[in-house]
């Protein structure tokens, strides 16, 4: 399918080329202190003072609907819809061949909340799961090791998941903690891992400010999600962009450590650790005592750039399989794909019927 067809992924905003490759080294040992510096200078304010370009990225980024294949004409949207799907089958109508890849082996369940296990709102607020959502995640942790990987800090996703037997990744898989009810109370592990602990007082600051420079521009949402700062723009009316990205800007070029990434109609700072829901996957995969081991079989369903970390990690290991939750076609480093939240949910209740009728024929 030709690349333009396809939506653009989420990416890191200030991915414009970088001073060094504008600029190639210098051939001296004895000037290069000196082009460090000056490439450290022109990385960071050259690509900051790019406001234009991000409103552009915001722009092309995060279609919800239709409207987002309307640039298409329609008979090569509809032939390189097929292809896509030819590409990354439906998990639902692929059902048996993963169930084929799982047998004998454990499988491991991460999901994403937004977008996967509820639909996309205005109000990040109300976000809700439904309660048949919250019934079938019940049966999946009863048989599954089950995560929830987030942008959202854990506090906020366990509010609207409610269930202390799943593991919660929240911050980007920044903030992870076990579940506290899983196998049972008394053997509850604890696992703790917070590789931005250092950034918390830095985000506390740039949140605050974020508030207090945007509160004029109708619409907009800055929301605290510990570990990073989401600034909500699917509210805001497309002429205020501009003025929404420039605020933006302002706030972080004070702040070379943290860095900016977009998701679906958001705008999201985060430390400049190297840290990201593939890592989250990992590190619970390596809890989980399945990191090397061939006995495992991830399973990763989610929908937002920030996912694709995570299927690029199970791709690389070549190791269990990706789910992407998109209604058109979207980069993915996936292997399979769901619609949407009530097809995720189908999904997850074949699952769980799967086990429980192979155990039952066992
Ligand atoms: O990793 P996720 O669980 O998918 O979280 C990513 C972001 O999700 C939320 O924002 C998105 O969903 C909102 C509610 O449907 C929607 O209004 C917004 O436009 C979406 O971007 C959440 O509010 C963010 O903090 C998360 O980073």
């Amino acid at each position: 399918m030709p690349k333009q067809n396809m939506v653009v992924a989420e990416e890191v905003l200030f991915s414009v080329p970088s001073a060094s490759t504008l600029f190639p080294p210098p051939r001296s040992k004895a000037s290069s202190a000196n082009y460090k510096e000056l490439m450290a200078h022109l990385e960071l304010h050259g690509n900051w003072n790019r406001a234009s370009s991000w409103v552009e990225s915001m722009k092309a980024s995060s279609p919800t609907g239709p409207k987002s294949t309307s640039f298409l004409p329609s008979d090569t949207a509809d032939s390189s819809d097929c292809e896509w799907r030819r590409r990354h089958p439906s998990a639902l109508s692929k059902f048996e061949d993963l169930t084929a890849a799982a047998k004998g082996k454990n499988v491991v369940v991460f999901l994403d909340y937004d977008g996967t296990l509820s639909p996309i709102v205005d109000d990040p607020d109300s976000a809700f799961m439904s309660e048949s959502m919250r019934a079938v995640l019940q049966g999946v942790a009863k048989y599954f090791p089950t995560a929830i990987v987030s942008g959202r800090c854990n506090d906020k996703v366990f509010s609207f998941v409610q269930l202390s037997e799943l593991y919660y990744a929240g911050s980007h898989g920044m903030d992870i903690i076990g579940p506290t009810k899983w196998p049972d109370q008394a053997n509850a592990k604890t696992i703790l891992c917070q590789p931005a602990i250092a950034f918390l007082p830095m985000i506390n600051e740039v949140y605050n400010t974020l508030l207090d420079k945007t509160t004029l521009i109708p619409g907009s949402k800055v929301e605290n999600n510990r570990f990073c700062v989401s600034v909500h723009f699917r509210c805001v009316e497309e002429k205020r962009w501009n003025r929404l990205a420039e605020e933006v800007r302002s706030v972080l070029a004070a702040y070379p450590d943290l860095k900016l990434t977009q998701g679906r109609k958001v705008l999201e700072i985060r430390p400049t650790v190297e840290w990201d829901k593939g890592k989250a996957l990992e590190f619970l995969l390596h809890e989980l005592g399945c990191a090397d081991g061939d006995n495992m079989l991830p399973l990763y369903i989610g929908d937002d750039r920030t996912d694709e970390d995570a299927f690029k990690v199970l791709r690389d290991r070549g190791q269990g399989f990706g789910i992407l939750v998109s209604k058109f076609p979207k980069e993915t480093c996936a292997s399979y794909s769901l619609k949407d939240p009530s097809e995720v949910k189908d999904f997850l209740r074949d699952l769980v019927d799967w086990k429980r009728n192979s155990l039952q024929n066992n």
